[in-house]
């Protein structure tokens, strides 16, 4: 008698370089494949409205790739750990695969089944997918995790190549009497009333074929430039991988590979390092989106909220061109250029010295590559209050960066032409009273790292 593979699909939509649906494709018996929405397991962070958009889409496109190659892919909505459990027991699972996840809550969730599926006799094996480095294997000389990229992403060169992609699996087949299914839509991961999705459907493909698309042209019409012009907002000289990286609609070892060998590709590949950095960094530090990780900035005297001013910094109407720019650039397409997210983020930590969790939260709402290790290891990163080489108080000076690296006003002129142009802050001032709080930290006593 048939004992199916169940195939436990996560933020891995898809079927080119996936070790758990090769394993399975591999053990040659019928396949089940499932993806659960789950919102239920503790600690696990509830999906933003962007990223809830996008893996709506995502889920069409691989439901459709694997029906294509006779596999149905199974919905149910739950706490993983019981969906899972229940559908490897009604389907009579031998094996159950899985690609592994680095946050501290899907990792209790991962641990938990493994034992209880196991002690119910079934196979099961996770494979290392979307990382280039498992976070164990990158230590420093004293087995520590690296607290500063640039030794970091050295010993990550210095390590052997990261294995090569697999292909898709040739042949899949799946089981003759198909597991009942919540129909997608009945998720209602789109946004309804009001449907404010319109730029997001202007701006994106999501799914696995378009992102390999999107990973050609780049390597063909982008990378040449990238050093060069990736700072420019209005450039459009990077990658527009995030999101695709995000949902693993495309594996990293595809992308590093592809890009390898092509000639300065080094300044691109360290992007792909500081994806590896953040992710360490959560496997170490699973707190990251609600505890700075330096401690001592807990002393921070953040100034009572202003509610007028986070709401015209999320809705971009500051007066300070570049900032609103990149605000309504987020709205409406669910993407930010990285220097203007650095300019954004800055603005609201420093200027409006609200506390960088506030401005996490939204960006964790509106970006469709939101995700749990790079969204707030950024903010940490621009607040001073996480993982820096050299942790001083950075405060970019909003105007000079817009002459810097947007010299003719493309970019504003483009998401922010018929912005206010008053600010609702001096930028001076507030630079000054940041500095002073900053020194205020500085001075308070010292608490014992953490993490
Ligand atoms: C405040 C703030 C919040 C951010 N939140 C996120 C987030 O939630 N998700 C996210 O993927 N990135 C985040 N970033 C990092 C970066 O802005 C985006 O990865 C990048 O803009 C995506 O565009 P791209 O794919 O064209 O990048 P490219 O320049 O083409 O880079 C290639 C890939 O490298 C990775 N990468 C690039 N820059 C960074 C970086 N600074 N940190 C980590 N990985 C990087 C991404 O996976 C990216 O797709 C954030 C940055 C800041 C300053």
């Amino acid at each position: 008698m048939a004992s199916p593979s169940l195939v436990w699909f996560r933020d891995d939509l898809r079927l080119a370089d996936n070790p758990a649906l090769h394993a399975a494709a591999e053990r040659d018996e019928p396949l089940v494949a499932v993806f659960a929405l789950d919102e239920e397991s503790e600690g696990m962070r509830l999906l933003g409205g962007a990223a809830r958009w996008w893996l709506h889409h995502s889920l069409h496109s691989l439901r459709e790739g694997l029906r294509e190659r006779g596999v149905a892919l199974v919905l149910r909505r739950g706490p993983a750990g019981r969906v899972i459990e229940e559908l490897a027991h009604e389907v009579g699972a031998g094996a159950v695969y899985w690609n592994r996840r680095y946050g501290a809550p899907a990792r209790a969730v991962d641990a938990g089944l493994k034992s209880s599926l196991r002690a119910a006799g079934m196979e099961v094996s996770s494979f290392a997918a979307s990382l280039l480095r498992e976070p164990w294997t990158v230590t420093t000389g004293s087995g520590t995790h690296y607290s500063v990229f640039t030794p970091f992403w050295r010993a990550c060169l210095s390590l052997p190549a990261p294995r090569s992609p697999l292909t898709e699996p040739r042949t899949l087949a799946g089981t003759t009497a198909v597991p009942a299914s919540d129909a997608l839509d009945d998720w209602a991961l789109l946004p309804t009333a009001p449907d404010w999705a319109g730029g997001l459907r202007e701006t994106w493909e999501p799914g696995e074929p378009a992102a390999r698309r999107r990973l050609q042209e780049f390597l063909a019409e982008d990378l040449p430039s990238y050093d060069r012009a990736r700072d420019e907002p209005a450039a459009g000289a990077t990658s527009l991988l995030s999101p695709r990286l995000r949902w693993g609609e495309l594996s990293p070892f595809t992308v590093w590979h592809e890009a390898v060998g092509v000639d300065g590709a080094g300044g691109f590949l360290s992007e792909l390092g500081w994806r590896e950095f953040a992710w360490h960094t959560l496997f170490h530090s699973p707190d990251l989106a609600t505890k700075n990780l330096r401690p001592e900035f807990d002393a921070f005297p953040w100034p009572p909220l202003d509610p007028a001013h986070l709401d015209a910094w999320q809705h971009g109407e500051t007066g300070v061109p570049l900032v609103d720019a990149g605000m309504r650039e987020l709205w409406h397409t669910g993407y930010m250029h990285n220097r203007v997210r650095m300019v954004t983020a800055s603005f609201l930590i420093k200027n409006l010295l609200i506390d960088w969790r506030l401005g996490e939260e939204w960006f964790w709402d509106t970006l469709v590559d939101a995700d749990e290790a790079n969204n707030p290891f950024n903010w940490q990163w621009v607040a001073g209050s996480g993982a820096d080489a050299a942790p001083y108080f950075r405060v970019f000076n909003p105007e000079l960066q817009a002459k810097k690296f947007d010299p003719q006003n493309l970019y504003v002129s483009r998401w922010a032409g018929d912005a206010p142009t008053e600010p609702i802050v001096d930028l001076a001032a507030t630079r000054k009273a940041a500095l002073a709080a900053y020194d205020e930290v500085k001075r308070a006593p010292r608490p014992p790292a953490r993490g």
